[in-house]
């Protein structure tokens, strides 16, 4: 039976998911304890990290932009069997940096492949499985862009390096299924100084999933 929850962080490159990820495990983790599970994707596992470093691979520019959505949509099989579903038949709290939201918006928009037709692929993969909450980074694509080129140049990835016009079909996309799915995916001012970014994310979490939470903001249990 599974009884814990999935929340998963979604946004541009650059939006500053990472940045408020870690800050948020650092506020509930002396609650949760054991109960909390963080981890990414594509990756969080040894599987899976290594499809990470075939994708994401800038020498990689011959791959198929069908291979890089099955590449995805395997990573995140994996993921679901080795650690997600397993977390959450233990009851516990998973918190994701980035899922099938990011294959949408990705590779059904920024490849051009259809928001559907990648829908539907990753049915294949996570058999259902949907996140209980989405936070969804929103800034403009081009000022995520500009973080990573000031800040993180050591790590820019064969995504990072897609034109400007890849990137906003990604953020028009993620746009879209924010209105689609308003109870699921809820919008965090990205675009703000990262300390509120963290205070906005974790008053909808306690909001959305308040069983975690007491009235402060920190975990119950
Ligand atoms: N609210 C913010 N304001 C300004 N800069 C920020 C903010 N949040 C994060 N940053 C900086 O922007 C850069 C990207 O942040 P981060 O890696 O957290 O983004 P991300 O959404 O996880 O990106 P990606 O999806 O590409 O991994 C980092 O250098 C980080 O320090
Ligand atoms: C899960 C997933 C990710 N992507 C893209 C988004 C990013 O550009 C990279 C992952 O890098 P990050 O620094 O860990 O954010 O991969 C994608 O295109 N499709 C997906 O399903």
């Amino acid at each position: 039976m599974v009884t814990g929850k999935l929340i998963t962080f979604e946004g541009p490159d650059g939006a500053g998911k990472t940045s408020a990820l870690q800050a948020i495990v650092a506020e509930i983790q002396p609650q949760l304890g054991d109960r909390l599970v963080v981890t990414r994707e594509p990756g969080g596992n040894q599987i899976s990290e290594a499809i990470r470093q075939i994708i994401l691979d800038r020498h990689n520019t011959a791959m198929d932009d069908r291979t890089e959505a099955l590449l995805y949509a395997a990573a995140r099989r994996q993921h679901i069997v080795q650690k997600i579903l397993p977390a959450l038949q233990a009851d516990q709290l998973v918190l994701c940096d980035r899922f099938i939201d990011s294959s949408i918006a990705y590779q059904g928009a920024g490849r051009g492949i259809g928001e559907q037709a990648v829908y539907d692929m990753n049915q294949f993969a996570t058999e259902g499985l949907t996140p209980d909450l989405t936070l969804y980074f929103d800034v403009d694509a081009a000022v995520g862009l500009q973080r990573i080129q000031t800040h993180r140049q050591n790590e820019i990835n064969r995504l990072d390096v897609e034109a400007l016009s890849f990137h906003h079909r990604v953020q028009a996309a993620y746009l879209a299924l924010l209105k689609q799915h308003p109870e699921r995916i809820k919008r965090v001012d990205a675009s703000q100084p990262l300390a509120q970014v963290v205070t906005q994310s974790l008053a909808i979490m306690q909001t959305q999933l308040p069983q975690y939470f007491t009235t402060e903001g920190k975990s119950k249990i």
